[in-house]
């Protein structure tokens, strides 16, 4: 069976003084007005299992307007197993426990992962390049705690060099040594991201079809570096070490110019074709919409991989953003026995077969 979220519980957090709320093994369906706390309530399920927010918020927007701090917790239950998670969120900081004991936000994610699906995403494809990354560091760094390290280093690093090279007159050894630490880390951070990329791409193919694309999907991970050595899929580190360095020197005059790095990881972009042609300016919307679904799963898929056991899957609003196919897909999809929270202002959306089994939990009035 895996584990499961048993109950949340919100204290000071966000619009709710004091919240609890069972989970079903399937499907909880929140349902209410607007601003409710619907989207909140997602926002602590995800932090408790991934760690981060994807409102990126600071501590003190966590914090009921008022209220000296906020806590969220979780009961997680399965096989056998009982693990409370809990969030302690101050003005300025937020802590995270796991069975009482203070744990990283890694530690978190690996106890247990989710997806989640908001409609921000559904313009992944067409976005700027730095959703598309941000979307694989984020899911790279639940699912593997050393991922989220090179890149905390290698964005460090970067920051450094960017805030030397903003100087009047950057000393040019300090310079060198800000290349060597962006040129390492960066290689070890490109190499986690292609490694996980390639994973990611093998099941998104398949799925695509599955969510009812009648075209072939394609995807490509598009490296500032340009063409690298050996197999893309797994370069070697020390050979994209050189090359990043090699980039770095060309590039050091007019980064000089512009005040800023302009090659590694933080430039790159990942690109979606359909049927060879570019998806950003030839997909229709909805198979647009198809292929974020489709790398949504395609998540699922690999945390099922890397943890022995299906994520938490979170749906904020987006059924309402779906046609009826890709709605029914989604629904295919959580009877295939995932734990799913889905949030709506309206039960239209849901089959009642769907419902029958599901746990309805009412927001507002
Ligand atoms: N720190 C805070 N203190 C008090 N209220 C807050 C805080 N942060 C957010 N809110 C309130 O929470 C409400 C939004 O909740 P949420 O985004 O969960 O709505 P929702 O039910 O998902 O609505 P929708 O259906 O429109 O997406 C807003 O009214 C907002 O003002």
């Amino acid at each position: 069976m895996g584990l499961k979220v048993r109950s949340l519980g919100m204290r000071s957090f966000r619009n709710f003084s004091e919240r609890d709320l069972e989970l079903a093994d399937g499907l909880t369906v929140l349902v209410g007005p607007n601003a409710t706390g619907k989207t909140n309530s997602v926002e602590a399920l995800q932090m408790l299992t991934s760690g981060m927010s994807f409102r990126h918020p600071r501590a003190a927007d966590l914090i009921m307007d008022g209220a000296p701090g906020a806590r969220i917790s979780a009961r997680l239950e399965g096989d056998g197993r009982v693990i409370d998670v809990a969030c302690e969120i101050g003005e300025r900081r937020r802590s995270f426990l796991r069975n009482g004991k203070k744990c990283r936000p890694a530690d978190l994610s690996a106890t247990l992962m989710s997806v989640l699906f908001c409609p921000d995403d559904l313009s992944f494809v067409k976005r700027g390049a730095r959703w598309r990354r941000d979307e694989l560091d984020a899911f790279g760094a639940q699912a593997n705690a050393g991922f989220r390290k090179l890149a905390q280093a290698y964005a460090h690093a970067v920051e450094q060099r960017n805030r030397l090279l903003k100087e009047d007159a950057p000393d040019l050894a300090l310079l060198d040594a800000w290349d060597a630490s962006v040129a390492t880390g960066g290689a070890a951070l490109l190499v986690a991201r292609l490694k996980l990329f390639y994973r990611l791409r093998a099941h998104l193919r398949e799925i695509y079809a599955q969510v009812g694309g009648s075209d072939e999907l394609d995807c490509a991970y598009e490296c500032s570096l340009g063409e690298l050595p050996g197999d893309p899929a797994a370069p070697e580190r020390g050979e994209v070490c050189a090359l990043f360095s090699a980039r770095l020197a060309e590039a050091r005059a007019h980064d000089l110019r512009r005040q800023q790095t302009s090659v590694g990881p933080q430039r790159d972009d990942i690109a979606f074709t359909l049927d060879g042609r570019d998806a950003r300016s030839f997909g229709s919307q909805g198979q647009q919409r198809s292929i974020v679904l489709a790398w949504k799963m395609a998540e699922v898929a690999i945390a099922e991989e890397v943890l022995g056991e299906k994520p938490l899957l979170l749906l904020d609003d987006v059924m309402s953003e779906l046609d009826a196919s890709r709605r029914d897909a989604v629904t295919r999809f959580v009877r295939g026995g995932i734990q799913t929270v889905v949030t709506t202002t309206n039960l239209g959306y849901f089959p009642e077969s769907l419902l029958e089994g599901a746990e309805v939990v009412r927001y507002g009035g």
